[in-house]
């Protein structure tokens, strides 16, 4: 076995932490079935998995590890075995039941500090059980702390906000959850409200506090591009709320409208994984609002809770239908796990009706609601009020999302006519293309490509710093006018392919499409903490003058243009071209997302709704078969953890 992964390691297949976690317990001892159980766990953080679920890996061996990987090369797939034959050569993890005996005699698992921690069928790492347990622990906690809520003011003050109703709110709804507990999440899809209403739980929070000090309040978000959105789109809605008399007076004393980086919020402490802000020195608030939340990975979560103070509320905002984060985590999928069901006990839904004026359907009403403690904190949107759910791409986001293939399959044929016949659904393109370097493809991205092209050239003649900054403002705010998604990295589709595609066909007459050239949009790949840089900014290669050095501006959360010479930069790719997963937090005018020929466990219908809700006007898919789309939108994501056990 330890040669197996010796051999997956040099093709590639697992990364070398996951190897010499490995090879460090069989020195310490232990079976090489323990050590090769202990790497694949390992491996499966790096997929974004807290744990690895043992009866899913017996069930299907492949598709759970995703292995052999997407752009596994043909030498490789002769050399290595895959996971189902290994399982099959041995007879000592042949079985389910003998992996788990060969674990649980092992000192290396469930012992006291042993690395390794196996609960049921999953096995963990013990760093991240812990995170896992520190949250669950946590959440307990709040949800189980109900503050005195005055509910005549509380309706009183939901009136004003969102006018009164005699059909359900789910907005009033998710307003009045809020006061009820000190842990609340609002789920949606794009543009369902959600910010709208967080703006209004604020000034409720504000109006119906106990303490004569207006409360402390804290916005954050996982990424700087999302807290960036979340400042603005916070800003704007404030702007709205002044119109309501009600609540003059909270908005006086003034509401909190920047948000930061969750590693601002809390401090990073450089070279370690540790923040400045922790349980023994906690966050000076009193309410903390996560916008983005599906993005938030395990040991982030674990990190805010540990720092947030045991009488602080804590508000989770985001899509649960969108992909997780690229970390190990999957958080908001897990907790909110049959919201479009409600679940509500039916004493909570007596209570919401009663003080949010809202009727809670009778099909959201659940009898046994207990067994569904998060979702009695969860409210989630279903109508976006940005997209109407018959048309364009609010219509197929819906029917992906529904995993419905009739329509889909008529789109995938039609969308051509529909779009001719129907201007509901001219925004819509699918375009069928079996290479992906076709002109059609080419003459996409040149169009596509083009004003940000033109922008660049443009400029400005008079070299000041003000001039110069506002030319860059614009080239990067021009970067949102159109992008190219991908689903795989790597292989003649994925995202470094087209990149160098791109590339060649922007600038195949420039000498220099290697390495650092004028136009090159890059996306930062790793947190920089020295230049103060996230994991996912983008910024663009410019030149300040005939001459000068090239360098690359990249906006700062309030707006501003910084400089940055390329030399200093190290993990960077071009932006051209980015994985659906990295677009997260995103959105653009015109979102081109390309489908790759061959099917893959990645192609999930999660990858598929994010993708498509990227878009904000106009959304274009190539892809080669439909049946390969259809199959995609069947398959979900495995969301792996242990948040909603008992
Ligand atoms: N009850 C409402 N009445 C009137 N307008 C509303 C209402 N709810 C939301 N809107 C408007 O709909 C638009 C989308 O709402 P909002 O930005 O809050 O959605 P969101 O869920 O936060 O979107 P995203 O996920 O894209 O950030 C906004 O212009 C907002 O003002």
């Amino acid at each position: 076995m330890m040669h197996t992964l010796s051999l997956w390691y040099k093709h590639g297949w697992i990364r070398a932490i996951d190897l010499s976690l490995a090879e460090q317990l069989q020195q310490l001892g232990e079976p090489e079935s323990v050590a090769f159980m202990a790497a694949l766990t390992s491996f499966q953080l790096g997929q974004g998995h807290p744990c690895l679920e043992l009866a899913q890996l017996y069930h299907n061996p492949k598709t759970t590890l995703n292995l052999p990987p997407e752009h596994a090369q043909q030498e490789s797939l002769q050399a290595c075995d895959d996971p189902a034959q290994v399982f099959a050569a041995q007879p000592q993890l042949g079985h389910l039941e003998q992996c788990l005996t060969q674990l649980q005699q092992s000192a290396a698992v469930n012992t006291n500090n042993s690395p390794l921690v196996l609960v049921g069928s999953r096995l963990y790492l013990r760093r991240y059980y812990d995170y896992e347990q520190r949250i669950k622990n946590d959440l307990k906690q709040r949800m189980q702390t109900q503050p005195k809520v005055n509910t005549l003011q509380l309706q009183q003050v939901l009136d004003a906000l969102f006018g009164a109703t005699d059909r359900i709110s789910w907005q009033r709804t998710a307003c009045a959850m809020a006061m009820r507990s000190l842990f609340t999440i609002v789920t949606g899809g794009p543009g369902t409200g959600k910010t709208y209403t967080v703006v209004r739980l604020l000034a409720t929070l504000q109006k119906l506090r106990e303490q004569p000090q207006p409360l402390r309040i804290r916005l954050a978000a996982p990424t700087g591009k999302a807290a960036a959105r979340m400042t603005e789109s916070i800003s704007t809605e404030l702007e709205n709320l002044r119109a309501i008399p009600a609540v003059a007076d909270v908005l006086a004393e003034g509401l909190a409208t920047e948000a930061v980086t969750l590693h601002r919020l809390l401090g990073t402490v450089a070279n370690t994984r540790q923040f400045r802000h922790n349980a023994h020195n906690p966050l000076y608030t009193d309410v903390l609002i996560i916008d983005e939340a599906s993005m938030v990975d395990i040991e982030m979560l674990a990190a805010v809770v540990a720092a947030l103070p045991a009488q602080a509320r804590l508000i989770l905002l985001g899509d649960k239908d969108q992909l997780a984060s690229v970390e190990a985590g999957a958080i908001l999928g897990q907790l909110c796990e049959g919201a479009e069901h409600g679940h509500y006990a039916p004493q909570l839904a007596q209570w919401l009706n009663a003080t949010a004026a809202s009727q809670i359907p009778a099909e959201k009403i659940d009898n046994n609601g207990s067994q569904w403690p998060y979702l009695q904190h969860t409210t989630m949107f279903h109508e976006s009020r940005r997209f109407d759910a018959e048309k364009g791409i609010g219509k197929l986001a819906f029917e992906v999302n529904q995993q419905r293939a009739e329509w889909l399959q008529q789109w995938l044929r039609d969308s051509k006519i529909m779009a001719q016949q129907y201007p509901e659904f001219d925004n819509i393109h699918a375009l069928p293309c079996s290479r992906a370097d076709a002109a059609v493809i080419k003459q996409l991205v040149m169009d596509g490509y083009a004003p940000l092209q033109q922008l660049i050239s443009a400029r400005p003649t008079e070299q000041t710093d003000e001039a110069l900054n506002q030319w860059a403002k614009a080239v990067l705010t021009q970067l949102g006018a159109f992008q190219l998604l991908t689903a795989v990295r790597e292989g003649d589709w994925g995202m470094h392919a087209f990149n160098q595609r791109v590339t060649y066909w922007l600038h195949a007459d420039q000498s220099q499409q290697h390495g650092w050239f004028i136009g090159r949009p890059v996306m930062v790949t790793h947190n920089d903490y020295g230049l103060n840089l996230r994991n996912g900014d983008i910024g663009v290669v410019l030149q300040r003058g005939a001459g000068e050095p090239l360098r690359v501006a990249f906006l700062n959360p309030q707006g501003d243009v910084r400089w940055i010479l390329p030399s200093r930069l190290t993990n960077i790719d071009t932006a051209y071209a980015m994985t659906i997963h990295k677009s997260q937090g995103s959105e653009f005018d015109h979102t081109v997302m390309v489908m790759p020929p061959a099917d893959a466990p990645i192609l999930t219908k999660e990858l598929l709704y994010t993708g498509i809700t990227r878009a904000k006007s106009h959304f274009t898919l190539i892809f080669s078969q439909p049946q390969l789309v259809l199959k995609a939108v069947q398959r979900r994501v495995i969301r792996n953890g242990g948040l909603t056990d008992a």
